[in-house]
Parts: C-alpha cells; structure tokens; sequence
C-alpha cells in the first residue's frame, strides 16, 4: 500500500500523534498512589452529595497535576452517573465541572483580575459569549451567578495557574462562599486551584488561604524511573511496535530529570520529538542520536519562547546586543547597546528608555542568562566598566525568530550600526 506522496516518510514510528498532545488525558496516573488517594479523598464528598471541599494543589511544571485533575473528573463524573441510573428521580445528583487556564486569560506581563476570571466562566456556561471588556464588575458577577444557581448540584471550578489571579483576589474568596454568603441559592460550589509558584500560596490573604487552602496536595518531582515507566506507557499506544527500545526511553527521562527536574512533559515531549526526527531522517528504531537531535530542538525552541516572554524594553536591549554581535562588535559597553536600543525602541513606537533607566533591564538579563557580562579595569586612566554580550546559551538566530514571532515591528528595521555610533559619540572600536 505504498504512497508516492512526498509527505510520506519511509519509516512510520508515530501511531497516533493525538496521544501527546496536551488535551490527552491518560488512561491512567502512574505513580502517583499517594497524592492520587488524598486527591481522592478530596473530591469523595461530591460523590457523597455532600458540601464540596476546596483544594489547592501545587508542583513544579510537568509533574501530573493537570492531568490527575482531568482523570479524577472524568472518574467521578462517570461514577455519578453509573449511581444515578440506580436511583430514582428523587436521589439524583447533578454534578458539573468547568476548568479554566488562568494564564490563557491574563495579559502576557501581568496577571488576571477576578473579573476576567468570572468573564471567563460565565462563558464557559453560556452558549452567547460576553465580551471581555465593558461591563460593571458587579454585573459579571451577577451574571456569573445566575449561571450557576441554574446549574444546581454541586459544580466544581478547576482555576489552572492560579497564581496568575492578580492582588484582587475576591473571586476565590467568594466562590466557595456564594450560598453561604445568598449569591446563590441551590448550587454547591467547590474551587480547585492549581499552581507551580511555591510562593503563591504564601502571598494570598489570609481569609483566601484558609479557604482555598482546605486541602492542600503536594505533587513532588518524579524520578527518572517514574519517568520513563509513564513515558513508557504512553509509547506504548502512541508509538508503533518494535520502534523504540529501553535505551531511548531511559535517556528521554534522564533528560528529562537532568535539565527539567523531573517533569513528565520533557520526557514525553522528548519522546515525541525523537520519534518525529527518526521518521524524517528514517531512523528505525529510534537511536539515542534522535533522543539528541529532539533536546536541541526542544532547547532551542524554549530559549525563543523565554525572550518573547520578557517585556518589550528587554527584547529590544536582546535584539540591540544581537545585532551588535552580528556585526563583530561585542563584547559591547553599556552605551553603544544604548544607542542602537534608543534607534530600535524609537522605531517600535516605544518611549525610550535612558541609559541608567535601560541599565537595569540590562543587569537584569545578565542575571536571567540571556546576556553575559565582563568586568573590565583600565585602571585609574578608564576606570571601571561591563561590556555584554549573548549569552553562550543564545543565539542571533534565536534571537531573531523571537524578535520574528513577538509583535515588535523592528524585526524589518535595518540600522547603519556605524554611522549609529559615530553619531553616539563612540568611535568604530
Ligand atoms: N502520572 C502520570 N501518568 C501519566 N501521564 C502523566 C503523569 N504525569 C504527567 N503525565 C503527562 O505529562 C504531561 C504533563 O503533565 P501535566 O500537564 O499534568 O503537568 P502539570 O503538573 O499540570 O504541569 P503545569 O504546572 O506545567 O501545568 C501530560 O502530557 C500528562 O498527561
């Protein structure tokens, strides 16, 4: 059944690509028996038709939280409805869950307000979608409430990155509340709050803490055994037969364990990636050269990722540096990557920063690894200064895919660097 589509590749290692995508949720949770039974304990009361407790998880990236909580809602929902069909019209139990990502709703730099949030669910319960601007916060929140008194039972509200709910924290206080309180009549409302920022739970008030904080679930890093039998069980399915062996799997979560403490999501994304490498260049099975290949595209990717995560006074001292070192002049005093920022900032529409207010961005990316930075001592005559470059973990290239990708428009923006200088002050060297 061969295909002469150039699309084809000559090995197929790839069973079903759906099984590493981040919307999957697996068919189990390995190794996960401690924090799984207290999760369990957890939700036990919705199960019981009992007042919900709220929850509040917390672990690094990757290490399953997001899918444990997919699983057990998925778990209960399917039981609720297995005792349902048991019982009569009088002992049915109505139980809803919404989950929402709260870093898909805030802004790039800055975090969501309650009243984003509440927009955010009053659309996951609406077929007619409410704009996200323009309406008096109480009436998002009535709004918000209304859908929830209509849904009755016992509903459950996943808040994914919930460190990202900025200072005003009224929603997760009002949330578990809101029948207490008479927001609504019927419906029982339960909060699960999920987060990797260890420090969030410490910055929430206190009256939030007690609350939120009801049970709390820790979810530890896994080890690279655990990893690679996790990895293994989704190969499993995911991966046709005889194409991978222990090794790659092994060196996938080692990877994994070594650069990424331990998160599940590099080692699957490991996995993945290696498998798609072998494919292109035909390797079957996958070689640990795949394994290698799969890291420095994984690694490369992320550095992109981390500059379009900076604001935009760091891209553009990034972008100034880049295309200094592009042109052979780095390492680079303070003042020359001012004068080409100040040109950049300026064709970006951007006020300028001054060169001490644009000093600190700069110390700053040193400190993050995306620049290096020398000391130099010329003595009594020159005294003493830093002068940068990129980081060895960067490259021009990286740079500008980042620079391509963020919505700066100076990625077109072509500088005489030279006559820049002159201009500055700053003689060719
Ligand atoms: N114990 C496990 N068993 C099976 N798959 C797992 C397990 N733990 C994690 N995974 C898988 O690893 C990936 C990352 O897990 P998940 O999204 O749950 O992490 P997380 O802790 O929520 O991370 P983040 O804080 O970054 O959202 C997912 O593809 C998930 O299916």
């Amino acid at each position: 059944m061969g295909s002469n589509s150039i699309f084809e590749d000559d090995v197929e290692i790839i069973r079903d690509a759906d099984l590493f995508t981040e919307e999957h949720t697996p068919e189990k949770i390995l190794c996960r028996d401690d924090v799984m039974q207290d999760y369990v304990n957890a939700l036990k009361p919705v199960y019981k038709g009992r007042p919900p407790r709220n929850a509040f998880l917390y672990g690094d990236t990757g290490v399953g939280k997001t899918a444990a909580t997919k699983y057990l809602l998925r778990e209960l929902e399917g039981d609720i409805r297995e005792r349902n069909a048991d019982r009569g019209p009088d002992e049915q139990r109505t139980f809803t869950h919404v989950r929402i990502n709260c870093q898909n709703i805030a802004p790039s730099d800055g975090t969501a307000s309650s009243y984003q949030v509440a927009i955010a669910l009053v659309n996951e319960f609406r077929d007619d979608q409410i704009a996200s601007t323009g309406y008096a916060s109480r009436e998002v929140y009535s709004m918000l409430y209304e859908e929830l008194d209509e849904i009755g039972g016992t509903v459950l509200i996943v808040l994914d990155e919930v460190d990202r709910v900025g200072e005003s924290d009224t929603l997760l206080y009002d949330l578990p509340r809101a029948r207490d309180i008479g927001y609504v009549e019927d419906t029982r409302i339960g909060l699960i709050g999920i987060s990797n920022d260890y420090t969030f739970r410490s910055n929430l008030s206190p009256k939030v803490r007690d609350t939120l904080c009801e049970t709390e679930i820790k979810f530890p890093a896994y080890s690279a055994d655990e990893l690679e039998e996790i990895i293994a069980a989704r190969a499993n399915n995911a991966l046709h037969d005889e194409t991978y062996d222990k090794e790659v799997l092994s060196l996938c979560a080692a990877l994994a364990m070594r650069n990424s403490s331990g998160s599940a999501r590099r080692a699957m994304d490991l996995l993945k990636q290696a498998a798609e490498h072998a494919e292109n260049v035909g390797n079957m099975p996958i070689k640990p050269s795949d394994v290698y290949a799969a890291k420095e595209e994984l690694d490369y990717g992320d550095m992109v990722e981390s500059i379009i995560d900076q604001d935009q006074h760091k891209q553009l001292i990034i972008d100034a540096v880049a295309r200094l070192e592009t042109d052979g002049r780095t390492p680079v005093r303070t003042k020359a990557i001012h004068a080409i920022y100040e040109q950049l900032a300026s064709a970006a529409g951007d006020d300028p920063l001054s060169q001490r207010g644009m000093y600190n961005h700069l110390t700053r990316l040193d400190m993050l690894g995306f620049l290096q930075s020398f000391q130099n001592n010329e003595g009594l005559r020159g005294g003493q200064y830093n002068t940068y470059e990129l980081s060895e973990a960067l490259t021009v290239r990286q740079v500008e895919d980042a620079i391509d990708s963020s919505e700066l428009p100076t990625a077109d923006v072509e500088l005489d660097l030279d006559s820049i200088l002159v201009r500055a002050g700053l003689s060719e060297d």
